[in-house]
């Protein structure tokens, strides 16, 4: 029986093709299963990389684990693909491009509606997949589904309204035109911490401009991203315009920033990896965006409103397990609020719920590996060692493994190493400050600038802050900002370019002017 005979017959029962995707050797398809094998479309799971619209392994076999953080089980392996690999797949957009970027925006707009669609209809697999490989609840999987879906409704609509423009000539002779036209192939590298929506913040605005693209998403998480381009091709998306590669980050990397062919390098990751790849655009001049690390600062005033300070803070900080690159980093917290806040805070924090992401009323996953927590460990120690309290948590949660607890830290000072630098992970520190001028001057002592929040029931105070704050994106009295309708981006070493909202459509796009002479003057 081929696979997709097996997919069939596991539709029609409503059920997974379990026993049989176990016991056969299915082409194209699961080598080890696993967990996996719950999926309500088991067709969903790929384990090989995606070129030229053929799944397709490394061309010396090699493979790479997956494993689930929250248990250690192997989910299975994927391709360890490289440099040989990523000319493969960018020979296959290249060839893909002139066809894909010469369709009408209407038609790649329906295509990409299409895509949304099958990712919302498949959302609850899509969570399912996430959370083994990624660790975060169920829950908050399956809302990134609809988050990251969000980008490709958003930039189907948008690849209507790419428009170019005229500009008054000054020369009675000539006019003046500009064009916006598709970059040309695109490398996009992305993180662990979103394996979807970090992905189709790229892909959508870049098919919608009409460009076509490859993706090397994280070795850590390729499943996610396998079965995103599973519905892609599902929804008529053709072969060669979105790709995937995986396994060697460097070769890939090197491979993306040699070819002349890639004209764009949108990356999300650490500003470590940025700067690399920075560099590495230089040689061909290319284009690039990049949505870097954050050191996000949450600034609680004395006018604040407790419940509002204490939920907002709750979410900014814990979700994805403090893995997220807009999640508070420092709460900084003014003298005559400090004692009432912390202990507010705390019993919130004490509340909530650690464990394996896939049960019920899980709040908190895992850390996604041992590096992630022994981050988490020393920045703890260090804070502990340089005076910092701990009021709840600091240490490995009992559960073991990659599990820590969350964690709240008072007395925190700029000396810290968790005040410099992203701790990645469930440890709130509180800085005490006195004035306005001193919360403003601590928030921006760092090099990143990516989101910040304020609490404060003064509307003057909180525009007269937002302004004055170094960063990309600020939340007043609110901890979850991210919207694919809002640009999303960061300042000083967070990062160069906006993702999201009308604006990122441009990162995929080049303006051409073009001027029309000899324009006779016939009429009077
Ligand atoms: N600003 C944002 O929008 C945003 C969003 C998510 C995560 N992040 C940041 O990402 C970091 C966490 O993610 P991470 O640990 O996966 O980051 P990372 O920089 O280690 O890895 C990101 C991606 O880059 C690849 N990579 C690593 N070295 C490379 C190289 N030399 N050449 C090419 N590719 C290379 C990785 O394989 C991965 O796919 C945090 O700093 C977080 O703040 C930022
Ligand atoms: O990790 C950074 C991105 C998360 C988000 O889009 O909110």
């Amino acid at each position: 029986m081929t696979y997709t005979k097996i997919r069939r017959v596991s539709d029609a029962l409503g059920l997974v093709a379990i026993a049989a995707a176990r016991l056969l050797p299915l082409p194209g398809a699961a080598r080890q299963m696993g967990t996996l094998t719950q999926l309500k479309d088991i067709g969903l799971f790929h384990s090989q990389g995606l070129i030229g619209g053929r799944w397709s392994d490394a061309h010396d076999g090699r493979t790479l684990s997956v494993n689930n953080p929250a248990t250690g089980e192997l989910l299975t392996t994927v391709p360890f693909m490289g440099g040989v690999e990523t000319q493969h797949a960018i020979a296959a957009a290249s060839e893909a491009f002139p066809a894909w970027s010469r369709r009408t925006a209407a038609d790649r707009s329906k295509l990409l509606r299409k895509w949304f669609d099958l990712l919302l209809t498949h959302k609850d697999d899509l969570g399912r997949i996430m959370t083994l490989e990624q660790g975060k609840p169920l829950a908050e999987a399956i809302g990134e589904v609809t988050y990251g879906a969000g980008f490709v409704e958003l930039y189907a609509e948008e690849a209507k309204r790419v428009c170019g423009d005229i500009i008054p000539s000054p020369y009675p002779e000539k006019r003046i035109f500009v064009l916006k036209q598709p970059v040309g192939v695109v490398g996009a590298i992305t993180p662990w911490n979103f394996p979807l929506a970090m992905i189709t913040r790229k892909v959508a605005p870049a098919l919608a401009a009409g460009c076509t693209i490859i993706v090397k998403p994280a070795e850590l998480t390729p499943l996610t991203a396998l079965a995103a381009a599973e519905l892609a091709l599902q929804a008529g998306i053709p072969p060669g315009v979105l790709n995937i590669v995986m396994g060697d980050a460097v070769e890939i990397g090197a491979a993306m920033m040699a070819s002349t062919e890639v004209r764009k390098i949108t990356f999300t990751g650490s500003t470590g990896v940025g700067k690399k790849l920075m560099a590495g655009a230089a040689g061909t001049v290319k284009k690039i965006s990049l949505e870097l690390g954050g050191n996000a600062p949450c600034i609680i005033f004395d006018d604040a409103n407790l419940e509002v300070a204490v939920k907002g803070t709750l979410a900014g900080k814990y979700r994805n397990t403090g893995q997220t690159c807009v999640c508070i980093n420092r709460v900084l917290v003014q003298d005559g609020i400090y004692e009432r806040f912390a202990h507010a805070f705390v019993k919130a924090v004490s509340q909530l719920q650690v464990g394996n992401g896939l049960e019920n009323g899980v709040t908190q996953g895992p850390l996604i590996n041992e590096a992630a927590l022994l981050k988490v460990e020393n920045h703890v120690q260090d804070a502990v060692s340089k005076g910092a309290k701990v009021l709840t948590g600091g240490k490995r949660h009992s559960l073991g493994r990659t599990f820590y607890e969350p964690t709240v830290l008072s007395h925190a000072t700029d000396d810290m190493l968790i005040f410099r630098e992203e701790v990645f992970g469930p440890v709130a520190p509180l800085v005490r400050f006195k004035t306005e001028e001193e919360a403003i001057k601590l928030a921006n002592d760092t090099e990143f600038g990516l989101s910040s929040y304020i609490f404060t029931e003064n509307i003057a105070r909180g525009w007269r802050v937002a302004e004055a704050l170094e960063y990309g994106m600020v939340g007043i009295n609110e901890g979850l900002i991210s919207t694919e309708v809002a640009p999303f981006g960061g300042m000083k070493q967070s990062g160069l370019g906006r993702e999201g909202s009308k604006y990122g459509i441009d990162e995929y796009l080049e303006l051409k002017y073009v001027c029309l002479g000899n324009m006779k003057q016939t009429l009077p």
